[in-house]
């Protein structure tokens, strides 16, 4: 990919209408997410997800959420939502991640919890195995749910990363916060739910539009952190680095 070619891109994430979701398509997400976890304000269920998948009509990738599923979920998600990349936001190990990689032949990224520093010591690992890397704010002890908490974490915690993988940043994110965000972490991606909602699970057509213009504005004078393609080279050939600010 060359550095012309860079371009912050920006998931939707939790999206469970088709209002929601021509919102996000209309703005310019460059992925929108579908949450298949029942505990959550935004589960999508198996029955409603083909119908509103189609609607994407390719015009953005599709993510499907899970958080620890075992193999036979996974075969009812990937024919249900027919993703283009399996986003794992439980506690999925490396050996987990690479296992489903491997089996359904989907893109996978996976979700790290961060709250201080040495929660970043597991990233070599994830990245040798993971497409793409998404850091959240690490949950309380006992949440409901481990991600979707509107809950955002010291940015800085992130910054200057190289691991050779996509790197996104979640938590917490809004129209109002995300060009901070992106100043201080520099990521090649945002992800955002809770930031465009009127209350869990509701989607504000408006607070979408506001978050992609928003993330979009934010970098445009950014040019020189150079962007991994995602899936340029497998996992396997990844010689991990990571550099920490
Ligand atoms: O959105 C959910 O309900 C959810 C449930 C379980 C795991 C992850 C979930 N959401 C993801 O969490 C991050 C941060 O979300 P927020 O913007 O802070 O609300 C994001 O990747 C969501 O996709």
């Amino acid at each position: 990919m060359g550095s012309d070619d860079r371009r912050l891109e920006v998931k939707i994430c939790g999206i469970k209408t088709a209002e929601a979701l021509d919102a996000a398509l209309a703005a310019g997400a460059d992925l929108v997410g579908f949450v298949h976890f029942p505990k959550s304000p935004r589960h999508l269920s198996l029955a409603e997800a083909p119908a509103l998948v189609a609607r994407v009509g390719g015009r953005a990738k599709v993510v499907a959420l899970l958080v620890d599923p075992d193999d036979p979920l996974l075969e009812q998600v990937v024919a249900a939502f027919s993703p283009d990349i399996l986003q794992l936001h439980g506690h999925e190990t490396p050996e987990r991640v690479a296992a489903i990689r491997a089996r359904f032949g989907l893109p996978v990224m996976k979700a790290l919890p961060v709250g201080r520093r040495e929660d970043l010591a597991v990233l070599p690992a994830y990245a040798g195995v993971a497409d793409r890397i998404l850091f959240d704010a690490k949950p309380d002890p006992g949440a409901l749910l481990p991600g979707g908490n509107g809950r955002p974490f010291d940015w800085r915690l992130v910054a200057g990363l190289d691991v050779g993988r996509p790197l996104m940043l979640s938590g917490g994110l809004n129209a109002d916060n995300v060009s901070q965000a992106l100043a201080e972490a520099r990521m090649d991606g945002v992800d955002v739910s809770s930031g465009v909602e009127d209350a869990p699970g509701v989607k504000s057509p408006e607070k979408i539009r506001a978050f992609v213009a928003a993330a979009r504005r934010a970098v445009a004078g950014f040019s020189d952190k150079p962007l991994p393609a995602a899936g340029a080279d497998g996992p396997e050939n990844l010689s991990s680095k990571v550099r920490a600010s």
